[in-house]
């Protein structure tokens, strides 16, 4: 099935009548139940701009996006805000955690905001503080964790409502290398585990490497994509070779990553 499509999109920036910048150029995009996708591309390709208008945060110049078959710029504001509660997970580079909650809290936010029950709710956390290693930690403060719990904080609540999407931007980007494996080893695993469709930007090829797919962007355009077979090293070597033909801003590739 066919979680999201996004068809014709373009994002023109404008100033004063005047376009300033075409970030996203008559692209198309179809992402299916459960795949785990990488979108890479160099600086100022429109990878934000791209998961801004997949957010909906942000509108498009033209074409269109669903989601489920629904497309969510059509909505209003309430149904907007209703939509993204349920229907999608973030993950940011800077956790986005609230301070003043516990670890368990901040996992738990989106199925008190819907109103579930709290045994339910217990019952519903529990496999994933184990899945995530995270249950010695559930009533500690944020500021008490590392970053790597953090963020292995932020992919559970994520992923805990089951959302039909899950938009990940540069989650490894606050992590060091050994956090970096371990937070992705853990996401790719809860992809196979729950069929969950993740849609990951990313710089960093050995993030991207966890990936099954990756969708290279230039200029607003999708400029190529490759699929992993059953070796992540050599899928790794693979992302490196195209990020090489697509030139650039890629000084900071860690081309000697394990
Ligand atoms: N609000 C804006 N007004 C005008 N131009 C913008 C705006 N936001 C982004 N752009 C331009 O759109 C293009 C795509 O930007 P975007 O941030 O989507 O790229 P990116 O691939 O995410 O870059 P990076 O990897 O550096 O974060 C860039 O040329 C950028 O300068």
């Amino acid at each position: 099935m066919t979680v999201l499509t996004a068809h014709g999109l373009s994002k023109v920036y404008s100033s004063k009548g005047n376009i300033v910048c075409t970030a996203i150029n008559d692209l198309d995009l179809k992402i299916e139940d459960g795949e785990f996708t990488g979108v890479m591309g160099p600086s100022g390709s429109g990878k934000t701009t791209l998961l801004h208008l997949l957010a909906a945060i942000d509108s498009p110049t033209s074409g269109s996006i669903e989601i489920n078959g629904v497309d969510p710029h059509k909505f209003s504001d309430r149904q907007l805000a209703l939509f993204r509660r349920r229907e999608l997970g973030f993950i940011f580079q800077d956790f986005n955690l609230i301070e003043t909650l516990t670890i368990k809290e901040n996992i738990i936010l989106p199925l008190v905001l819907e109103g579930i029950a709290p045994p339910l709710i217990e019952e519903r956390l529990r496999p994933f503080a184990d899945w995530l290693q995270i249950e010695h930690l559930l009533d500690k403060r944020t500021y008490e964790v590392s970053g790597g719990q953090k963020q292995r904080t932020a992919i559970a609540r994520a992923l805990i409502h089951e959302p039909s999407l899950v938009l990940a931007d540069e989650l490894t980007g606050n992590l060091d290398s050994k956090s970096s494996k371990d937070v992705m080893e853990l996401l790719a695993s809860l992809n196979e585990r729950l069929q969950a469709t993740i849609l990951m930007v990313t710089h960093d090829p050995f993030s991207a490497s966890y990936c099954r797919r990756i969708v290279f962007i230039k200029d607003g355009r999708i400029f190529t994509e490759i699929r992993r077979g059953a070796n992540r090293q050599i899928f790794f070597q693979q992302i490196l070779d195209v990020l090489s033909v697509l030139g650039g801003n890629f000084n900071d590739i860690p081309f000697a990553r394990p």
